[in-house]
């Protein structure tokens, strides 16, 4: 498993972290964010992850911002990307559940760091649930409408 991590200014102790928290558990993590608590656009950061992802480059996506608002709103530009902003354990597993995400949204600012560790652990142990909901990921990309 390959994870691509972004973030901006705000999100970057909690980031720091979680490369700890996955690379102990030998899974391979590629940085797109800053390293810096200085201002910086989310964008530059988010892109790279949703283009990693959309690629195949890695597996699963985690960005992180301020609210987690700007960093999701990003990712879900990109056509293959499925980005969820997450506050709770529950909702990053039914993201995965229920909407096969490839990208987790953290909102740093409204989360503790022990919260968000415990969603990255969720979302990548969840599998997605497909059936019904596979139907219904299918039909998320514009070109469907
Ligand atoms: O863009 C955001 C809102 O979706 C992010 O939360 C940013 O991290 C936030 O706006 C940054 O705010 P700052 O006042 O520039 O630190």
């Amino acid at each position: 498993m390959v994870i691509a991590i972004g973030n901006d200014h705000a999100g970057t102790a909690y980031k720091f972290e979680i490369i700890k928290f996955l690379e102990s558990k030998g899974i391979k993590v590629l940085n797109f964010g800053t390293d810096s608590e200085n201002s910086m656009d989310y964008p530059d950061a988010i892109h790279p992850v949703a283009n990693a992802v959309e690629s195949g480059e890695a597996t699963f996506g985690i960005i992180l911002c301020g609210s987690g608002n700007g960093a999701q709103m990003t990712a879900n530009k990109h056509q293959g990307i499925r980005a969820a902003l997450c506050w709770n354990n529950e909702l990053v597993e039914l993201t995965r559940l229920h909407n096969n995400s490839n990208i987790l949204s953290i909102p740093a600012r409204f989360v503790s760091l022990q919260q968000a560790l415990s969603f990255v652990e969720i979302f990548l142990n969840t599998p997605f649930e497909g059936g019904r909901h596979q139907n219904r990921v299918a039909k998320i990309p514009t070109k469907n409408c």
